[in-house]
């Protein structure tokens, strides 16, 4: 891979910097990179301490580097300010916060949502370095940005380069579908996801009978990145992308949806990828049906953001006896294990929650969660 005589420079420090150099130029010689190119954001996953424990904090540590573009990062293992009613544990606690202390020197902004596109809305065309995989799918189908699947490591060290190899989705023609996915049913777009994502290969354009909501396309998205390897999708009239190209002649019919999760609940959860308003404003509306509190466990996820957005919801959602937490999720923070079944409506938190918490999970759609916890 070509490097400029300030690059070649980088390389030859021997501290922090010419680490993440040779990050960034091993992952170029691997995708056969021309050269690196410019970025504008950077997203960094791998931020909860349950999910990088005391050796990836104290290689972050010994980095000793600044990031040198915007760098948001993925949620951490906690609610910073209820996380002793997560039951998270005050050992837990601090190390979370030492390891965020660290993205902080770094110049990170403590973001902590899987959903950075609510916060900064990058533009169609955009080369962006971002790990977590729902954001990186969304960015790049929905916003029509360009950011290769990045891992928490090379996105850090592009955030501290302020480059990423030129390869893979940055390249327009690498960005073409190949095959047609012609949607018949009904189906729940992130169990559509959920079910797909390991059922091709490629980069599939979907054809629906109905207009999907932007909340459709990330749930979709999220689904699809959880069972495969899949960082962009089209839709035909509706993704920004999706006229750019031949429509491919592979192609799958899908009629029905098979799932067969059974458990009884002891949570409920929403919010993997972290809910946006609309979806929070959605279970606000479903709540106002029922009378009274929520009778199980039922643990809400969002953006920060979000939530200071929409206070009034929250606190409504609160009253009825529901936990809005920020910061976290159920797939990434240590609180899960206090659960035996999980009942959630996220394809991606189906494949998640058993694989990275040993929980048992039951599909339900948004309206079946709501009902459940009322019983
Ligand atoms: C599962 C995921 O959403 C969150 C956990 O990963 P991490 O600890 O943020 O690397 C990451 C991903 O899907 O890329
Ligand atoms: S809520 Fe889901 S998408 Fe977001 S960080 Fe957790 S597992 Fe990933």
């Amino acid at each position: 891979m070509f490097l400029t005589k300030e690059e070649e420079k980088l390389l030859e420090r021997g501290d922090g910097v010419s680490k993440c150099m040779e990050i960034l130029v091993a992952l170029g010689e691997i995708f056969d990179a021309e050269r690196l190119i410019p970025i504008k954001h950077a997203h960094i996953s791998g931020v909860s301490y349950q999910n990088i424990g005391d050796e990836g904090l104290e290689w972050l540590r010994s980095l000793n580097v600044k990031f040198t573009v915007k760098t948001t990062i993925n949620p951490a293992g906690m609610d910073l300010d209820r996380w002793k009613e997560m039951g998270i544990d005050e050992d837990f606690a601090r190390k979370q916060m030492k390891l965020l202390n660290i993205f902080k020197e770094m110049g990170a902004e403590l973001t902590l949502t899987c959903t950075p596109y609510y916060i900064y809305r990058p533009s169609i065309g955009e080369h962006l370095a971002w790990a977590e995989s729902s954001a990186v799918i969304y960015a790049n189908s929905v916003l029509g940005a360009r950011t290769n699947r990045e891992s928490g490591i090379s996105a850090l060290a592009s955030a501290v380069i302020g480059k990423t190899p030129y390869y893979g989705l940055h390249i327009k023609e690498n960005r073409a579908p190949s095959i047609l996915v012609k949607v018949e049913c009904d189906c729940d777009p992130s169990i559509l996801g959920y079910k797909i994502g390991s059922e091709i290969e490629g980069i599939p354009i979907f054809k629906f009978n109905r207009k999907l909501s932007d909340d459709d396309l990330k749930a979709l998205g999220a689904g699809l990145a959880s069972t495969g390897n899949v960082a962009i999708f089209h839709v035909i009239d509706q993704t920004p992308e999706w006229n750019d190209f031949e429509i491919p002649s592979e192609k799958i019919v899908v009629d029905k949806l098979e799932l067969n999760f059974d458990c009884d609940p002891d949570i409920i959860t929403l919010g993997c990828p972290h809910l946006s308003k609309e979806e929070l404003i959605k279970v606000y509306n479903l709540l106002k049906n029922f009378s009274g509190k929520v009778r199980r466990e039922f643990w809400i996820f969002t953006s920060r953001k979000v939530y200071e957005d929409l206070i009034e919801v929250v606190d409504y959602l609160e009253m009825k006896g529901v936990r809005v937490f920020r910061d976290t999720c159920m797939v990434v923070s240590p609180a899960t294990r206090r659960f035996e079944c999980v009942m959630t409506n996220s394809g991606k938190a189906l494949t998640y929650l058993p694989k990275l918490r040993g929980v048992k999970v039951l599909y339900g759609t948004l309206e079946d969660c709501v009902r459940k916890a009322f019983e």
